[in-house]
C-alpha cells in the first residue's frame, strides 16, 4: 500500500520505516526540514537500535521523507498521523493533531478517491470522533464514511526495543469509524502475520492505550512502594518476596512445553527509582485529568503519580542512612536516560536525583552510555562533573547512586574491585548481585 506517516519523532519515523521494511511504500512527512532532510540521507535523528539500519535498507526504495504534505496524501491511500500529544497539566494539547487534521482535510477536498486518515498518536478517548473527524469534514467539505474513512491505531512500541515492538507486536488494535475503515486499515496490517488483532471502535482503541499504560505503571509504584515497606521494616529483600509473589501460576503461566515465564525486569512488578520517559508520566496524568472531566475521579491512579513522585527520594534516604553528612561527598550518578537504549532522558528519576544532592552539596559525576549531551545542557550551570567513561565517573567516588539499568554496569562488581578503597552503592534498579559488592544498598533492601 501508498502510506503517509504525518510525524516523524519515535513513533512516526519507527512505524514509518517498519511499514517500509514490510513492502509498503512509504512517505514521511514533518515539519521539521533538518529531520527530513537526515532521514533522506539515511540518518536517524532519533537513536533507536537498529534504526539507522534499517532506515538505510529502505530509504530512497520503499521510503522518502518530505516537507510537502500534501502531495504525501495525493499520492497515498492512507495517512497515520503521529505527531506529539504533551500534558499541559490539565489537557492533553491536541494542538498538533487538530493542525494535521485541518491540513489532510484541505488536501482531501481536491482529492477524488477515497483516503484513510489514521490517529496513532495517544490521544483521550473521544478526540478521534469528537475533534479529528469533525476538522476533517469542515476542512474537506466532504463526509467521513462514504467519501473518506477514519481510523484508531494505537502504538505500544517501548523506546530502545521500538523497531522489536513494532516487528513483532504483542497485538495490533485496528480502531475505526466504520467496516470499511477497518478493512483498510486491516490490509496494511496483513503482513503483520500471527498477530493478535482487535477491531474496534476508536474510542475503545484510544481507551485500550491508556489503560494499558496505567495499569504498566500501576504495577511499577506497587511494587515501589513494597519495596520500600520492605526497607522499613528490615531484614526483607524485595526481590525474594517479587519472585516468590511472581511464582502465582497467573502471573507467570506454565506454557504448553512445561516452562515457566519468569519473573524479570521486564514484570513491571520489580522495584525501583520510579518509572520516567514520555509516556507513563504523561499518559496517566492525562488519563486522570479526563476521568475528573467526566465526574470520575482516578483516586488510584492519583497515588500511582505520588508514589512516582516520590520515589526518586527514596535513593536520597538510602545513601543519607549511610552517609548523613552529603555535604562535599564525591558521589557518582550511574545512568541518566530514563531506561536502557535510549538517549531519552525526559522525565527522567536522575534528573530530580542529581537535582537533590546539589542541593545537599555533594560534588557529582555523571555518566551514561549515550545521555550525556541532553543532560549537560540542562545542567550547565552546575559543578556537575559529565564522564565519558564509566571508570572516570567511579574512580575517586565516595558513593555511587545506580539509576538507569544499562548493561555496561553489570560489570561495577569487578570494576570497584580494582579500586583502592570501596565506595558505597545504591542499587536504583537492583540489577547488582548484592553478596559481590563490599558497601551495597538498594530499593527495598
Ligand atoms: N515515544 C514513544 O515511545 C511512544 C510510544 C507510543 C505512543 N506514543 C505517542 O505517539 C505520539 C508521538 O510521540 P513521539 O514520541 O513520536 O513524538 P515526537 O515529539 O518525538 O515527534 C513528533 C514529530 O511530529 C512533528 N510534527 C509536529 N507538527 C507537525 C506537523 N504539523 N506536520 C508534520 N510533522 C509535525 C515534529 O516535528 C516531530 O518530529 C504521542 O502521542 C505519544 O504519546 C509515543
Ligand atoms: O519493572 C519496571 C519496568 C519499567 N520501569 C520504568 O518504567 C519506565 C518506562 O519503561 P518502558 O515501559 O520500558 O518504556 P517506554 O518506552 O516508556 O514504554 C511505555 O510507554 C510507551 C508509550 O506509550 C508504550 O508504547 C509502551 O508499551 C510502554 O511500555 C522506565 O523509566 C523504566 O525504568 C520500572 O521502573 N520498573
Amino acid at each position: 500500500m501508498k502510506v503517509s506517516v504525518v510525524g516523524t519523532g519515535y513513533v512516526g519515523l519507527v512505524s514509518g520505516v517498519c511499514l517500509a521494511a514490510k513492502g509498503h511504500q512509504v512517505t514521511c512527512v514533518d515539519i521539521d526540514a533538518d529531520k527530513v532532510s537526515k532521514i533522506n540521507q539515511g540518518m536517524s535523528p532519533i537513536y533507536e537500535e537498529g534504526l539507522d539500519e534499517l532506515l538505510q535498507q529502505t530509504v530512497g526504495q520503499q521510503l522518502k521523507a518530505t516537507t510537502d504534505l500534501r502531495q504525501a496524501v495525493l499520492s497515498t491511500d492512507l495517512s497515520i498521523i503521529a505527531v506529539g500529544t504533551p500534558f499541559d497539566g490539565s489537557v492533553i494539547d491536541l494542538r498538533y493533531i487538530k493542525e494535521v487534521a485541518e491540513q489532510i482535510g484541505t488536501v482531501l477536498k481536491d482529492k477524488p478517491s477515497y483516503h484513510l486518515v489514521v490517529v496513532k498518536s495517544t490521544v483521550v478517548p473521544g478526540t478521534t470522533d469528537d475533534i479529528v473527524r469533525p476538522i476533517l469534514e469542515s476542512a474537506s467539505g466532504k463526509q467521513a464514511g462514504p467519501d473518506f474513512g477514519v481510523g484508531m491505531n494505537p502504538e505500544f512500541l517501548k523506546e530502545g526495543e521500538a523497531i522489536k515492538d513494532f516487528m513483532a507486536p504483542d497485538r495490533i488494535v485496528l480502531g475505526g469509524i466504520d467496516a470499511r475503515s477497518i478493512q483498510l486499515l486491516g490490509e496494511l496490517y496483513s503482513v503483520f502475520e500471527d498477530v493478535d488483532k482487535l477491531e474496534t471502535s476508536c474510542k475503545t482503541a484510544e481507551m485500550i492505550k491508556y489503560t494499558a499504560n496505567s495499569l504498566l505503571a500501576t504495577m511499577i509504584s506497587f511494587a515501589n512502594e513494597i519495596g520500600n515497606l520492605c526497607t522499613a521494616l528490615g531484614g526483607i529483600d524485595v526481590v525474594d518476596v517479587m519472585e516468590g509473589v511472581h511464582l502465582d501460576k497467573r502471573l507467570s503461566p506454565i506454557l504448553s512445553d512445561g516452562t515457566r515465564i519468569r519473573p524479570s525486569f521486564t514484570s513491571y512488578i520489580e522495584a525501583g527509582c520510579g518509572f520516567g520517559g514520555s509516556c507513563f508520566p504523561k499518559d496517566v496524568k492525562a488519563l486522570i485529568a479526563h476521568g475528573k472531566r467526566a465526574g470520575e475521579p482516578m483516586q488510584l491512579l492519583e497515588s500511582v503519580i505520588r508514589v512516582n513522585l516520590e520515589q526518586p527520594n527514596q535513593l536520597i534516604r538510602l545513601l543519607k542512612k549511610h552517609s548523613p553528612d552529603v555535604n562535599n561527598l564525591r558521589v557518582a550518578i550511574l545512568g541518566l536516560a530514563f531506561k536502557p537504549g535510549t538517549d531519552d532522558i525526559r522525565e527522567s528519576p536522575a534528573l530530580p536525583v542529581m537535582q537533590s544532592l546539589l542541593e545537599l552539596g555533594a560534588q557529582i559525576k555523571a555518566y551514561d552510555p549515550i545521555a550525556l549531551e541532553p543532560t549537560k545542557d540542562l545542567f550547565k550551570d552546575s559543578a556537575v562533573v559529565f564522564c565519558d567513561r564509566l571508570e572516570q565517573a567511579i574512580d575517586d567516588a565516595q558513593a555511587i547512586v545506580l539509576v538507569t539499568r544499562w548493561p555496561e554496569f553489570s560489570a561495577l562488581p569487578d570494576l570497584l574491585a580494582k579500586l583502592p578503597a570501596q565506595p558505597l552503592v545504591i542499587d536504583g534498579r537492583r540489577m547488582l548481585d548484592k553478596e559481590n559488592v563490599a558497601r551495597y544498598d538498594g530499593i527495598g533492601l
